[in-house]
């Protein structure tokens, strides 16, 4: 699979908080999922990685080339959304698209026009008085009508209502079905992933701890549920577990052994949440 984006060896700090020289890569055809909880540095990433805040090291490469080398080029070819989204309060959907539109080589008027439709913003609507989740339809309307190779975005589901959240799901494979394009996006909200995306990656405390196919990743853990007698034995085989009066559940990477060893457990699959938890805790 060719990469679409290379981030290598970034750096950014704010008092306490650093960006551990973080690398990763976006694949071609793939929708990548940015993970890690409050703080871990996933707005922080995809800022300094946009330039929108001043990285203090690291280079980003785009279709093999270093983005510095033609910035513009490189915003043509991508779509953004953020989750506080930096548009004009006092203007208009209409008076806001004609200042941005024209910085698009490719702006496709009609698809846009479709989306506002299809998320039932109005032109006239006034931007200030838009609800946060209609101020995230407009900027994914905006992000999605430029025939951008690439979406980055940060937390696009926050504020969305299920309905919605279900469309994203659906927008985001049908922007995937034209080829050779990419999407990047951080969320909190896991079971979007579950139906979404084909990579994660996790970021805590500003260092990425795993850059994987979701599949492979949640092949690899398994959930544990067994009596507590048999905690003494199981533990070592854990990566982490909860116990009660009633037994223990616990999140494993080595559920074959467990199974041949103590075929009374019960196992079962990992959701991603699981997987998070079992990294940080
Ligand atoms: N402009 C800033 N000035 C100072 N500190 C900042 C700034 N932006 C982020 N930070 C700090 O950097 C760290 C990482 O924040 P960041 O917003 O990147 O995390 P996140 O993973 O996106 O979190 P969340 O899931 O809560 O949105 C936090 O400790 C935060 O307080």
């Amino acid at each position: 699979m060719a990469s679409i984006l290379e981030v290598s060896g970034l750096r950014k700090s704010y008092g306490n908080f650093e960006l551990n020289d973080i690398s990763f890569t976006i694949q071609e055809d793939c929708i990548t999922g940015f993970i890690g909880a409050n703080g871990a540095g996933k707005s922080t990433t995809i800022y300094s990685l946009l330039n929108l805040v001043r990285r203090e090291a690291g280079t980003i490469t785009f279709r093999g080339k270093d983005i510095s080398a033609d910035e513009r080029l490189f915003k043509d070819k991508i779509g953004v959304v953020f989750d506080s989204s930096s548009f004009y309060d006092e203007l208009t959907i209409q008076e806001m698209t004609s200042l941005i539109a024209p910085s698009y080589s490719e702006w496709n008027q009609r698809a846009y026009q479709e989306y506002l439709d299809m998320f039932s913003l109005q032109k006239e609507h006034i931007i200030g008085m838009l609800s946060k989740g209609m101020k995230m339809k407009y900027a994914l309307a905006l992000a999605l009508s430029h025939n951008a190779e690439l979406l980055i975005m940060d937390e696009p589901t926050s504020g969305l209502d299920p309905f919605m959240r279900k469309q994203f799901i659906r927008i985001l494979k049908t922007y995937m079905e034209a080829g050779s394009r990419a999407v990047f996006y951080s969320t909190h909200n896991t079971t979007d992933l579950d139906q979404s995306a084909d990579m994660l990656i996790m970021i805590h405390a500003g260092t990425i701890l795993f850059e994987e196919n979701k599949d492979a990743l949640l092949e690899k853990f398994r959930i544990v549920k067994g009596d507590v007698k048999l905690l003494p034995d199981i533990q070592p085989f854990m990566l982490n577990f909860d116990k009660s009066n009633y037994g223990f559940t616990g999140i494993t990477d080595k559920a074959e052994k467990i199974k041949a060893a103590y075929p009374e457990v019960l196992i079962e699959r990992a959701a991603i949440e699981d997987i998070m938890l079992a990294y940080i805790k």
